[in-house]
Order: C-alpha cells, then structure tokens, then sequence
C-alpha cells in the first residue's frame, strides 16, 4: 500500500506497539511524549494520520495544546486510549471529534497486551469510525501477519468495549486474588459483559459490539491475563495491599481506576444499575474489604437474567 506518515502521541508501551508495527510496514513514524525532543508541530506537519496513545489525564491537555496548530485538512484522528473524562465523562473520541470537527476520528480497540504484541504474537483488534473510508486506511496501514485488523461502524461501541472492561479486569483480579474458583470468574465476566452492555445501551452504542472483540475479546484478554494492570490492580488488593501500595510499583496505566469513579458518576446521572462497577468502587476507595465486596454481589435480590 501507500506509505502514509504517522504521527503518534504518547512514548508508552502502547504507542511504542503500534509505531513499531506501523513502521514494520513501511510507514512514516514519528513520535511525541512530553518531555521528548521532537514538537509537537513537528510531529503534526503534514500528518496522514495522528494517533493517541497516551492516558486519559492527559488527553484534553493535548488536544486543546493541538487546536492552535497547523494540520493538513485530511489528517485522520486514530485514538487508543480507552478511559472516560472525568470532567465531562466523555470518551477520547468524542473528546477529539469535538474539537476537530471536519476530520474523520477512528477509535482503534481491541484484545492487545501490549507486551505480546511487542514480540510479534498473533493478536486481532477493531478500527471503528463513522468514516468507513478513514477505518479502511487505518485497517490497512496496521494489518500485517501477526496483527489482523477488523473494521467497524460502531465507534462508540467498539471505544466503550474496551474501556468498561477495565472495571472487570479489576474484579477478575480480585476473584483470582481470593481463589474464588472457575465458576466464580466465569458469572463473574459473564455478567460483566452484561452490565458494560446495559452501559453501552444507554450510551447508544450497539449491543453486538459487545460480543466483538474489542468487548467479549478484551474481557477475555484482561480478565484472564497476568500482565494486564487492571487485573493486578484486582489480584493484588485481593492479597491485602492498599491502592496506593499497588499504583505506586505497578508499571504503567490502570485506566480502570479512574474510569470506574467516572462512571459511577454517570450511572447515577442516567439511572443505570451497574453492580458490579459499585463494588470495585467501593474496594478502591478503601470502603469494603475484597470479600465484603464479593458477599455484597452475592446477596444482591434474586432476579431474572434477563428483563424483558
Ligand atoms: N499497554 C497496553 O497493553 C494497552 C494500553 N491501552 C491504552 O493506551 C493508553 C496508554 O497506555 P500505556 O501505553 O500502556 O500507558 P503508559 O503508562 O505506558 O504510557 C502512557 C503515555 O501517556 C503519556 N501521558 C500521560 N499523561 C500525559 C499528559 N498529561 N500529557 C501528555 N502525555 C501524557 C505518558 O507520557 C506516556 O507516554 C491507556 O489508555 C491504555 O488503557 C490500550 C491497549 C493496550
Ligand atoms: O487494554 C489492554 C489490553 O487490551 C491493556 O490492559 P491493561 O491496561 O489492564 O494492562
């Protein structure tokens, strides 16, 4: 394919994954962090596409640094930070569409730990936009033999996926942590799955997304995985270390952390019944103890599965 010029935002092990299989490609890389020797309008000059991989702290900073600055007018927006404002308790590509209104915004989410796809293992991930063409182009600059790419029309969907499962990655943790048992994780994701559903639904986002990969898939990943954040941010709680103990040795970004005090927020502006979020919550705040949490859940009132 052509080659493109990329810039990407953000030096941390997720930018780093997907500038090493853009340029593996063939494509123009480079890259911005703050602190970093190159500008930012350096970065942006004549930019194909601009992709976002830094934190959620730090997404409204950046793009309110980047709306005074010279961008070519086809530049596509890639975004692969999956958190929620806490401000506004937008995601990042309602954040980047708000502010460049005229450019295609693609959201790029998907079952990706980032220390496999470093080393080349096979892995799938979702590049979803209104702009079916953007979606194409994105999908064809990171495809390759070990990264498959899919394209979707649901952004939003597709965003929330991979955002809302942090929470849960946190509560497989503390299942692990605690020993619960296969049968716990499994109710436990399972209706994890339902809840980010319910939240999708009122975020009018399509419910199939859900059960794409960048939902079901990355539950799947984070849940069971060892080398996700969250998921330690869980295990370890569960081992009796506080909050504070876990964040201060734990490389990188549990975005679920903040995410989930954001939709708590949410939740109770928009009447949603998010259980399970209510729990982790409370663990994060140090409120309940991890089997004061667990009993919480399983004394609940007994209901149907489904409302219908
Ligand atoms: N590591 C992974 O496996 C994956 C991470 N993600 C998402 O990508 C995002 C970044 O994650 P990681 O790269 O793992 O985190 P990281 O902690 O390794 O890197 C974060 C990056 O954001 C930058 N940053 C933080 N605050 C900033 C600010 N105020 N202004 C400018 N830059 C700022 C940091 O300098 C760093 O370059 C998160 O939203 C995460 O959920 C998504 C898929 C996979
Ligand atoms: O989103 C991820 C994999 O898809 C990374 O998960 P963690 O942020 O929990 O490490």
């Amino acid at each position: 394919m052509q080659k493109t010029t990329i810039g990407i935002l953000g030096a941390g092990a997720w930018a780093m994954a997907l500038a090493n299989l853009a340029t593996d490609n063939g494509h123009e890389v480079r890259i911005w962090s703050r602190g970093g020797k190159v500008s930012l309008s350096a970065v942006l000059q004549n930019a194909d596409i601009i992709l976002s991989a830094i934190s959620m702290t730090g997404v409204s900073e950046i793009v309110s640094q980047m709306e005074f600055l010279p961008l070519s007018a086809k530049t596509i927006f890639v975004t692969a930070t999956k958190g929620l404002d806490p401000q506004t308790t937008c995601t990042p590509s309602q954040i980047w569409q708000g502010a460049f209104p005229d450019h295609p915004v693609v959201v790029l989410s998907g079952p990706n730990l980032s220390a496999e796809i470093r080393q080349s293992l096979p892995a799938a991930t979702v590049v979803a936009s209104k702009n079916q063409k953007a979606a194409q182009l994105v999908q064809q600059v990171f495809s390759s033999s070990c990264f498959r790419v899919y394209t979707n029309p649901d952004p939003i969907g597709v965003e929330l996926g991979g955002t809302l499962k942090n929470i849960m990655a946190i509560a497989a943790g503390v299942c692990d942590g605690l020993h619960l048992g296969t049968n716990a994780k499994a109710a436990l994701v399972t209706r994890g799955l339902t809840e980010m559903v319910r939240i999708g639904q009122n975020w009018g986002a399509k419910t199939e997304t859900f059960y794409g990969l960048s939902g079901l898939g990355d539950l799947l990943a984070t849940c069971n995985s060892p080398l996700s954040r969250n998921y330690q941010v869980g295990y370890q709680m569960a081992g009796g270390k506080t909050l504070v103990e876990v964040l201060a040795n734990l490389p990188g970004t549990a975005e679920g952390v903040n995410t989930c005090q954001v939709l708590i927020k949410r939740a109770q502006e928009h009447s949603i019944a998010i259980p399970i979020t209510e729990q982790v919550y409370a663990l994060l705040q140090g409120e309940v103890t991890p089997r004061q949490a667990l009993e919480e859940l399983m004394l609940r009132d007994i209901k149907p599965e489904y409302n219908c």
